[in-house]
């Protein structure tokens, strides 16, 4: 459904210091830096999937989604969505498809979130009984009933963010691209999201793509992940592969009697010492839990252990730290 050989895209930036003099200078030379966004990217996704595409920041993760949404063009490589090359059949091609950047708005600020759906039936020549039947079907599953004659502006993030995914699905697009679908929204609205995610995904066979930092929307919603780094494809896997690489890895959180000072254990690596509570992450092949605990009861009066499997979130970081990104 997707396929990515070779995609590589550069930006010319240019550079700019700081001073008086040095503004003066750039009004006569322009200096420039390339920043290499995305380096000889290849993947394919296929029908029915949803993948979680991550990277820490300024990896190239939305320069990927834009390139295969179309509105960039890659320097090389080619790239076909459902037969189309993105940016050279860009009209017909965008009504296959859904985009949602959770940072931007495709929604008019200061009219109805109705007239907005309305201006997008027109946009996309919507056939009337189609566009009835999916608005209906959207406002229900998204519960949009009583913001549908609110100006977007007076919604709240959550409540836009609805909006935001309905209006890229009036079309009935079959791939959907979301670009941080659930950044800065409250838990209970990231659950509504995901969930709404997951049932046009198993109900109407969308492919979803989506950009995030958040883990647990990897773990609620991707059964694959692509990960990027420094514009380079790092890992391409399924989530249970990822704990297998990892799966010799525990996480050991141990509560103290008093307050403590954080101290070095053999074999355990330290990801978070509060006063009462040290979180370590221990590899079980190479130091025994009992090991660590027993050296650390030594420093302090332990008071509580759990020990549970690594959590998708101290995956990623381990595979972050592999790659050195
Ligand atoms: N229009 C542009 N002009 C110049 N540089 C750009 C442009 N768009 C992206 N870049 C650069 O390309 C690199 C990749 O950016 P991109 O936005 O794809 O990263 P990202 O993985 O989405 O990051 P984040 O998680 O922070 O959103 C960055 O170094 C960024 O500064």
């Amino acid at each position: 459904m997707i396929e990515l050989q070779g995609i590589s895209k550069s930006f010319k930036v240019a550079k700019r210091s700081a001073g008086l003099r040095q503004a003066a200078k750039a009004l006569f030379v322009r200096e420039h830096t390339i920043v290499h966004a995305l380096h000889d990217i290849s993947f394919s996704i296929g029908e029915g999937e949803i993948v979680g595409y991550i990277g820490p920041n300024g990896a190239g993760k939305s320069t990927s989604i834009k390139v295969m949404s179309g509105i960039l063009m890659p320097d090389r490589g080619t790239c076909s969505v459902m037969g189309f090359t993105p940016w050279k059949d860009r009209t017909a091609y965008v009504r296959h498809i859904g985009v949602v950047f959770g940072q931007r708005s495709q929604l008019w600020w200061d009219v109805p979130v109705i007239d907005s759906f309305e201006l997008l039936r027109d946009i996309y020549h919507i056939p009337a009984a189609e566009y009835k039947k999916n608005l209906s079907l959207l406002t229900e599953t998204l519960g949009l009933q009583e913001i549908m004659h609110m100006p977007v502006r007076q919604l709240s993030l959550g409540q836009r963010m609805r909006c935001e995914i309905a209006a890229s699905l009036l079309h009935g697009p079959k791939i959907l691209f979301l670009d941080e679908p659930t950044i800065g929204l409250d838990a209970v609205s990231k659950i509504a999201v995901r969930q709404f995610i997951k049932t046009i995904n198993k109900e109407k066979g969308v492919t979803v793509i989506l950009t995030t930092h958040d883990m647990q929307d990897i773990e609620a919603l991707a059964d694959r992940i692509l990960m990027i780094g420094k514009g380079t494809l790092l890992y391409d896997g399924t989530v249970s592969a990822l704990r297998g690489k990892f799966g010799t890895h525990r996480l050991v959180t141990i509560d103290f009697r008093e307050h403590a000072t954080p101290v070095d254990i053999r074999g355990a690596s330290l990801i978070s010492w509060s006063p009462e509570r040290a979180v370590f992450s221990v590899d079980t092949e190479r130091a025994a839990i009992a090991g660590v605990i027993s050296a650390l009861s030594e420093h302090v009066e332990l008071l509580d252990v759990a020990i549970e499997s690594t959590p998708v979130e101290q995956l990623i970081v381990e595979l972050y730290k592999e790659h050195q990104v």
